[in-house]
């Protein structure tokens, strides 16, 4: 089998770090280079943590493609980063895997087209564990058959996006099938501006953000007389790195922009 030839954005990140070991133990996966805003001229292997990843360092992305002509882009760092980055790799018919998250729905779509145009493959995933793509989809089965929902997410005090990807995936996968409704009392009043969380489609999001939490979410689903709730914990980012892993893999198989990793989990 050839190997995948991979470039990471923000591998000296808490998420590029590990996506950098992974690339490290698996036999078919060559990182060729990484992506930063710092470091020019340096080799990743220069920095803490990295030692015997003996690759360039670019901080010119167009410069990264064109001597690196790598397969896949992993990105994971900032929504505007991150989308650029895609937006780029595309045009250079390189693949992106994002894990990156606070894309907005004009982002996706410029990206689906740019995948149409380009016929490249490019794989979003706002989680990419597993066990939390499982819980968006059991919450969507509950969904049709609960209309009252609410969904509670818990992060570290370092996240920049509010509500999390996962959050607002797992409430675009039941709006697909919840009969619609707008979640607490009609006449419900907040005497605190945000007390009532994010209202998607009337259900309402609440984002907790505090030290020593990864990535932690609940959907609490109720109805008289009971509750039903589904929830998922990543206790380190090693978590995520089966699903990039998979994401890897499939983005050659594509020429579509997949949103989710659900999509191509078997
Ligand atoms: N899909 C999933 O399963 C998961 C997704 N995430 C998402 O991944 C993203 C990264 O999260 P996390 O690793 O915790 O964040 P970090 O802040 O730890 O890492 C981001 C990295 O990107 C670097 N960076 C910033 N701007 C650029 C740029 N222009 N070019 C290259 N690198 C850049 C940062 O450098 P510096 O610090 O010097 O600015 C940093 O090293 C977030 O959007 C998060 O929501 C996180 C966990 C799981
Ligand atoms: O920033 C994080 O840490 C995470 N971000 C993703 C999200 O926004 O859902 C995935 C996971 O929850 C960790």
């Amino acid at each position: 089998m050839n190997k995948i030839k991979i470039v990471i954005a923000g591998a000296r990140g808490r998420m590029g770090k590990e996506a950098v070991y992974l690339t490290g133990r698996t036999e078919h996966f060559d990182l060729v280079g990484v992506l930063d805003h710092k470091h020019e001229g340096k080799k990743l292997s220069d920095l803490d943590g990295f030692t015997g990843y003996d690759v360039p360092i670019y901080t010119d992305i167009e410069k990264c493609f064109q001597t690196e002509k790598p397969d896949v882009l992993i990105d994971l760092t900032t929504p505007e980063f991150g989308y650029y980055h895609a937006k780029t790799a595309l045009s250079y018919g390189v693949r992106p895997v994002v894990g990156t998250t606070g894309f907005t729905k004009e982002n996706l779509q410029e990206l689906e087209d740019l995948c149409e145009e380009m016929n490249r493959g490019c794989i979003i995933a706002p989680n990419f564990a597993l066990g939390a793509v499982l819980m968006m989809k059991f919450s969507q089965i509950a969904a049709k058959y609960y209309q009252d929902v609410e969904i509670m997410e818990m992060h570290h005090d370092q996240k920049l996006d509010a509500p999390s990807g996962t959050a607002i995936k797992t409430a675009e996968l039941m709006a697909e099938v919840r009969q619609a409704k707008n979640q607490g009392h009609p006449d419900e009043k907040e005497t605190i501006p945000g007390a009532r969380g994010a209202d998607f489609d009337g259900m309402r999001i609440h984002s907790t953000r505090l030290p020593g939490l990864i990535a932690h979410q609940q959907v609490l689903f109720g109805a008289e007389g009971e509750s039903l709730t589904i929830r998922h914990d990543s206790y380190n980012r090693v978590s995520f790195m089966s699903g990039v892993k998979l994401a890897v893999e499939e983005v050659l198989k594509v020429n579509v922009l997949v949103y989710g990793l659900e999509n191509i989990m078997e």
